[in-house]
């Protein structure tokens, strides 16, 4: 028989320090038995306590493994976000509901920046009757930037790039009235500044060179003091660790408020309000219409769409109506993550989607995101075939989406995940083409095709299957879809479908685990 002795490590409960602490003493008083009793039941709660949390945490991540995790992947103005809205409004229309006159800020926000670009324009090309499509990258526009003239009637659109020459006297005239609107706008335009601070929480993002403003998930609730649902940073997520939203504090977190709200916001729908007149005159006025017939000035979609609505949207008491929110613009930053519970065949899942910033200098926030991905919606809007990237304006931006997405394809992180492609901002594509903005002229290879929306987007839709079958050894499915996420109706359905193909895959995935 072998004797050991026993190492002091694992020696019985006389050397075991803790029982040495809960031992009774030898001359126990009653009054410190019921001390030590009243101790031992504090611990044994505490530790009953600390038990639950755990197994509560293990359940939550057992289940978490379960969600769907859902990227939305793609360029700067891709309509990332757009779609997220949509989500919204499918799977938490509550929440859209919640936070809609936020939306107000942004939308204001919509309006003074092109009302200053306006401005800008007049000044760099207001004397200058050059027709003009020069649209060559680092060519001196002002606006290198999506749309165009598809709102201009055909009638403004003649009047408006009328080739013959003012007289001295209409000239002079004409300068005039943009002089007094200058300066009738110049209160509202010096709030802007404010309104961009606001906005941001006063971050300042490299490389934006429009001076865009980027906001960070749940600034919505921050502006207005709401609990924001379910939605969520990854930084505030409770598996935490990989969060790549600056935690830099937003001054929305506590927006000086009065008894009508946050005082800036309120000042500046004053401003709007005051404004509205001035700037649909400005909007209207003969010099602009020849900028935008010259295509010397482009305003972005969501820019236009404002401006055609400019007396309802700054009239007093203005409260933004969905279709005006999935219009707003306001750069992402970071990742977003928004969670939803989604009804699929009878059985409910949480999706957690994933919205992420698409200019370049966003786009390494991207992986910690992708090793537990099952799904990526990719959007690429082959309206943008004019259009150089404003990060790096030598690149044209259906160039800089075709090889992000032969990156995506080919990650070999992303390898088995479900691939959706959403050909997006067909609708621009649609007022482009008619418009006669040549895709020849931006890419050189489209050559002779016809200048029509079924070849064009069939000539984008094939690149983009190129570069998806040369990067796809594991023969995974590619969905495509042509889409106008602004479009409710249409986008609901196209999320119907997606939502099902994504989950029968998730399934597929599960019983093969
Ligand atoms: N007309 C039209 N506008 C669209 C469409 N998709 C997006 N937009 C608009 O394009 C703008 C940019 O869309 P966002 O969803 O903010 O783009 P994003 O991909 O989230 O951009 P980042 O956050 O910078 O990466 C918004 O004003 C949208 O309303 C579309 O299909 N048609
Ligand atoms: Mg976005």
């Amino acid at each position: 028989m072998i004797h050991t002795q026993r190492p002091p490590s694992v020696s019985g409960s006389i050397d075991d320090p803790l029982a040495a602490v809960l031992r009774p003493s030898p001359g126990e008083s009653p009054h410190d038995k019921e001390l030590r009793l009243q101790r031992e039941a504090d611990a044994k709660r505490i530790s009953d306590r600390i038990d639950e949390q755990l197994s509560i945490d293990r359940e939550r991540y057992k289940k978490s493994k379960q969600d769907v995790r859902l990227l939305l992947l793609g360029q700067a103005e891709s309509g990332k976000s757009t779609l997220q809205k949509q989500f919204q409004l499918m799977y938490n229309p509550t929440s859209l509901e919640e936070e809609r006159i936020s939306w107000r800020a942004v939308i204001y926000f919509n309006i003074m920046r092109p009302v200053r670009r306006i401005f800008e324009g007049l000044d760099a090309f207001g004397d200058s009757d050059d027709d003009d499509d020069l649209d060559l990258p680092g060519s001196s526009k002002i606006i290198a930037s999506s749309s165009d003239l598809t709102q201009l009637s055909p009638e403004l659109t003649a009047s408006g790039s009328s080739s013959s020459p003012l007289s001295p006297a209409s000239a002079a005239a004409e300068d005039a009235q943009i002089a007094l609107l200058r300066s009738k706008l110049s209160p509202l335009l010096a709030a802007e500044s404010s309104l961009a601070d606001r906005l941001s929480g006063g971050l300042n993002v490299a490389g934006s060179g429009k001076g865009n403003v980027y906001v960070r998930s749940g600034w919505q609730a921050r502006s207005l003091n709401l609990p924001f649902g379910r939605s969520r940073s990854r930084g505030d997520s409770v598996t935490g660790g990989r969060t790549s939203i600056s935690a830099a504090r937003s001054s929305l977190d506590n927006p000086p408020t009065g008894a009508g709200g946050d005082l800036l916001i309120e000042e500046v729908a004053r401003l709007v309000d005051q404004s509205k007149d001035d700037i649909k005159q400005l909007w209207q006025h003969p010099a602009v219409r020849r900028l935008r017939a010259r295509r010397k000035l482009r305003l972005e979609e969501w820019a236009e769409f404002f401006m055609d609505n400019i007396t309802r949207v700054c009239s007093s008491g203005y409260v933004p109506t969905t279709d005006d929110i999935l219009h707003a613009r306001i750069q992402t930053m970071g990742v977003a993550e928004h969670i939803f519970d989604v009804a699929v065949h009878g059985r409910v899942v949480t999706w957690h989607l994933f919205d992420v910033g698409g200019a370049r200098g966003q786009r390494h926030t991207w992986i910690p995101f992708f090793d537990d991905a099952n799904a990526i919606i990719f959007l690429a809007p082959v309206s943008a075939y004019d259009q150089y990237l404003e990060e790096d304006p030598r690149t044209n931006r259906i160039d800089d989406s075709l090889q992000l997405f032969t990156q995506i394809c080919s990650n070999p992180l992303l390898k088995k995940v479900h691939l959706v492609l959403f050909l997006n901002k067909t609708d621009v594509l649609q007022k482009k083409l008619s418009r006669g903005i040549r895709v020849k002229k931006y890419i050189t290879s489209y050559g002779d095709r016809p200048q029509e929306f079924e070849s064009v987007v069939n000539y984008f839709k094939a690149h983009f299957t190129q570069a998806h079958k040369r990067n796809n050894e594991n023969k995974r499915v590619l969905y495509t879809h042509l889409t106008s996420v602004v479009d409710t109706k249409a986008t609901k359905s196209i999320i119907t479908n997606v939502s099902d193909s994504i989950f029968r895959k998730y399934l597929e995935d599960a019983a093969l685990v």
